[in-house]
């Protein structure tokens, strides 16, 4: 699965806060179809990288491409024009708006545009694809919460995506819904979507990863399968000195 064309590179990819390095010279690549996982201990690093990636933040140095081309330079609307697609940690609906709507409204920021009834279609797709066509004239405010977290992916995935970038989707769900929830993500990577997920549920990493990238402090530490990555001193160690681990 990482033998496919480069989609994403990051070369020296660094972020600076004042004096702090929360990204320090990272390189990495991101294969069609592949998913990639960026783990790390709290703080090492790995939000902001996503955010270097989807242009919420400018790197102060290095470059980030898509299929060779270079984004890091563009603004957050243009690199998600571009088919760079990405969830929060907290989920950002409008509560007001039903589920469809919202959906809807993801499709409208693709780099394919669709109105009307095409566009209602297409979410109720989306919809279907995350187990929640049956709730799309509900409010947003009356779903459980990991309805409310299908709703955002399939609000990302609506506006077709080259690279969907998951930051913790995966926090706070419960055992079952954790589930559910690592079966919906199987089912993205089954479908070969391109895929970078921040996550801390190391089953989900192991489960679904087919290559990671570890943080620590803002520095790539390993880079391999779950496998090797997970078995790495270095990485043992930097899990371990690390409080909330
Ligand atoms: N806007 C900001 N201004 C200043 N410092 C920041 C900012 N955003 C992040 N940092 C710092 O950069 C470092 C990396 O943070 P980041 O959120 O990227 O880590 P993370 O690996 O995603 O952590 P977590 O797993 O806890 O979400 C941390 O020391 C953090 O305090």
């Amino acid at each position: 699965m990482t033998t496919g064309p480069t989609v994403l590179s990051l070369r020296g990819a660094t972020k600076r806060f004042g004096g702090l390095v929360a990204v320090n010279d990272m390189d990495f690549d991101v294969t069609e179809h592949e998913v990639l996982g960026l783990i790390g201990p709290n703080g090492s690093g790995k939000s902001t990288t996503l955010n270097l990636i989807s242009g919420a933040l400018k790197p102060t140095e290095g470059t980030i491409s898509l299929r060779g081309t270079p984004i890091s330079h563009l603004s957050a609307a243009d690199i998600a024009r571009r088919g760079i697609a990405r969830t929060f940690q907290l989920v950002r609906l409008l509560p007001s708006m039903t589920v469809l709507e919202n959906v809807r409204a993801g499709a409208v920021f693709g780099h394919r545009r669709r109105w009307g009834a095409e566009a209602d279609a297409h979410a109720l797709r989306m919809l279907a694809l995350v187990g929640l066509d049956r709730r799309a004239n509900a409010h947003v405010g009356e779903l459980t919460y990991i309805d409310t977290k299908r709703v955002e992916l399939a609000r990302v995935l609506a506006s077709e995506p080259k690279v969907l970038l998951l930051d913790e989707w995966l926090a706070g769900l419960n055992p079952t819904e954790l589930e559910e929830g690592i079966t919906l993500i199987k089912r993205l990577r089954d479908e070969g979507r391109t895929i970078i997920l921040v996550e801390h549920v190391m089953d989900a990493i192991r489960s679904l990863c087919d290559r990671c990238v570890v943080m620590s402090t803002g520095l790539k530490i390993a880079e391999g399968t779950p496998e090797q990555v997970l078995s790495d001193p270095e990485v043992i160690r930097a899990y371990l000195g690390d409080d909330d681990a």
